[in-house]
């Protein structure tokens, strides 16, 4: 399998005025082959998204390399797409002006091609119906659909996702998951999902990624054996519910073991 990501002893240090620097990343190093599903896990604070916006270029390490497709990242780039938290959608677009806003946010103008395009993402994320609605008139997982095609318009390798579920109910979150197993099918690109859910990581990943406390250092690759394509069943699986109790052992061990 070819690389599409590689962190090379990251260290990543913030300097306070007046006050001590802190340490998000220790000599991190991980690497993510093309096309794969990995999840990163981590206590809060271990440098989830220190390590996300290293990688979308929006941050640049103290030390160490970050490379996509074997170049150096060195600034923003179109072959990463990003899925935030919270959908940052803007208001006075309606859905499909905003999938289309990167293209606007280049500078260059939205064409029929790029309009078609743009209706093809909204009907495979499931809201080919809401095209010309306004984005407050969608529920939060409608309005993180929006943000997801928006994150595919200028057909990413890589789709970096920031715990793009967790600010939606439990059952929204549940039927987000499998959506997206459903898209990720379709397009099959590299994605690195950053997630605080034993479970959703499990059902999702291919490999999860289970990082220390801060300084963010990997403690754990754990490769999902679970057959695809996932159901609800997956969660049945007697491997599933091992695994998950051997991650929340192994976070719940390293958390006790960190000064207080
Ligand atoms: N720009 C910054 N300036 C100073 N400190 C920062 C900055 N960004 C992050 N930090 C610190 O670095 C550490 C890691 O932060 P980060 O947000 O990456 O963690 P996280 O694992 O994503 O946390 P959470 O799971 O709570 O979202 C934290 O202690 C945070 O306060």
């Amino acid at each position: 399998m070819s690389k599409a990501i590689t962190f090379s002893k990251v260290t990543q240090s913030f300097e306070r005025r007046g006050q001590t620097s802190i340490q998000a990343l220790d000599d991190l190093s991980f690497e993510i082959g093309a096309r794969e599903f990995v999840s990163v896990l981590g206590p809060s604070g271990c440098g989830k998204s220190t390590l996300l916006q290293l990688l979308s270029g929006l941050l640049m390490p103290s030390h160490g390399t970050i490379s996509v497709n074997d170049q150096k990242v060195t600034g923003p780039r179109d072959d990463v797409g990003i899925v935030f938290q919270k959908p940052t959608l803007l208001p006075w677009f309606d859905v499909v002006g905003n999938v289309t806003f990167p293209i606007r946010h280049k500078g260059l103008s939205v064409t029929s091609e790029i309009q078609d395009r743009a209706q093809e993402l909204l009907e495979l994320v499931g809201l080919k119906e809401f095209s010309a609605r306004r984005v407050d008139e969608l529920s939060g997982g409608m309005q993180q659909r929006v943000s997801i095609a928006r994150a595919l318009l200028l057909d990413p390798d890589i789709l970096l996702m920031d715990e793009p579920f967790s600010a939606l109910d439990a059952l929204t979150r549940d039927e987000m998951s499998f959506e997206l197993l459903r898209i990720w099918s379709a397009k099959k690109k590299t994605v690195l999902f950053i997630t605080h859910s034993i479970p959703e990581a499990l059902l999702l990943s291919d490999r999860i990624i289970v990082m220390t406390p801060r300084p963010g250092r990997v403690m754990e690759e754990i490769n999902c054996p679970f057959q695809r394509p996932r159901s609800q069943e997956t969660l049945g699986d007697p491997r599933f519910a091992e695994l998950s109790n051997h991650i929340r052992g192994s976070l719940l061990k390293d958390n006790a073991n960190q000064p207080q």
